[in-house]
């Protein structure tokens, strides 16, 4: 694994259970600290990985060309932005990377978890978060909130058993993968979530 000065921090969890919310509360805390940070996001964070992500969220398409996609937009999002940024010494907050894909790609749509791990090896082997916050909300609080607030994508539009699927796949992650995990628990207020992330971040910065 590569090492950097800067933290590489993603932000995951189901639609709805919050995370856009707290990713400003986070990108605020740090720099506040004096941190030179980048923010992005995936699909994509670089001109073409913006296209792909339209394409990504609103075209029909083969389960595995919407994987080669996902993963074609994150080469370029690595190559463009978080390696320059953490090889700068800053740090890198993303919206969703790799996780995701296991989790919506493999649990939710059914791709063979293998085919992930070749991918996943292929666009980056030598590197990983340092840190993953999962924001956790059972099924029906995330639903709520989305029937609430936006026009669904092609992936918040799925069914139950899908987003069943999602969630327990990024649990399953946390716990194999403890050393980077924080997860959240997203049922609670705003500000109480965000006393957490205090806590955690002031451990960091
Ligand atoms: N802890 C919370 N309690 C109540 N409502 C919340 C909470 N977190 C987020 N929301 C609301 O739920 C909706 C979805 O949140 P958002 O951050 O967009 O989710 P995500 O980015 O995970 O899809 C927004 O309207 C947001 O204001
Ligand atoms: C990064 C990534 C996202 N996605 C999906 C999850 C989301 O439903 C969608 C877009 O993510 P997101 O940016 O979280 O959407 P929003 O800002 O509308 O909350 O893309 C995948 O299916 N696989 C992936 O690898």
């Amino acid at each position: 694994m590569k090492h950097y000065s800067g933290k590489f921090i993603s932000f995951e969890g189901i639609d709805g259970a919050g995370k856009s919310t707290h990713i400003g509360f986070v990108t605020d805390f740090i720099r506040a600290r004096g941190v030179q940070l980048v923010s992005t996001r995936e699909p994509g964070g670089t001109p073409l990985g913006e296209k792909i992500r339209e394409l990504f969220l609103h075209e029909k398409m083969h389960l595995e060309t919407e994987t080669l996609l996902v993963f074609a937009s994150r080469r370029e999002h690595l190559a463009q932005v978080i390696e320059p940024a953490l090889a700068r010494g800053d740090w890198v907050l993303t919206d969703r990377f790799t996780d995701a894909s296991f989790a919506y790609q493999g649990a939710g749509r059914g791709l063979d978890r293998a085919k992930l791990e070749t991918l996943a090896h292929w666009v980056h082997a030598d590197l990983e978060p340092d840190l993953t916050f999962l924001f956790d909300v059972p099924l029906e609080v995330a639903r709520a909130r989305l029937d609430a607030t936006r026009e669904l994508d092609k992936f918040e539009r799925e069914q139950e058993d899908f987003f069943h699927a999602t969630r327990n796949e990024y649990l399953r992650r946390a716990a194999e993968a403890p050393h980077r995990f924080r997860v959240i628990d997203s049922t609670r207020s705003i500000a109480e979530i965000q006393q957490e992330l205090a806590g955690i971040l002031d451990g960091l910065v």
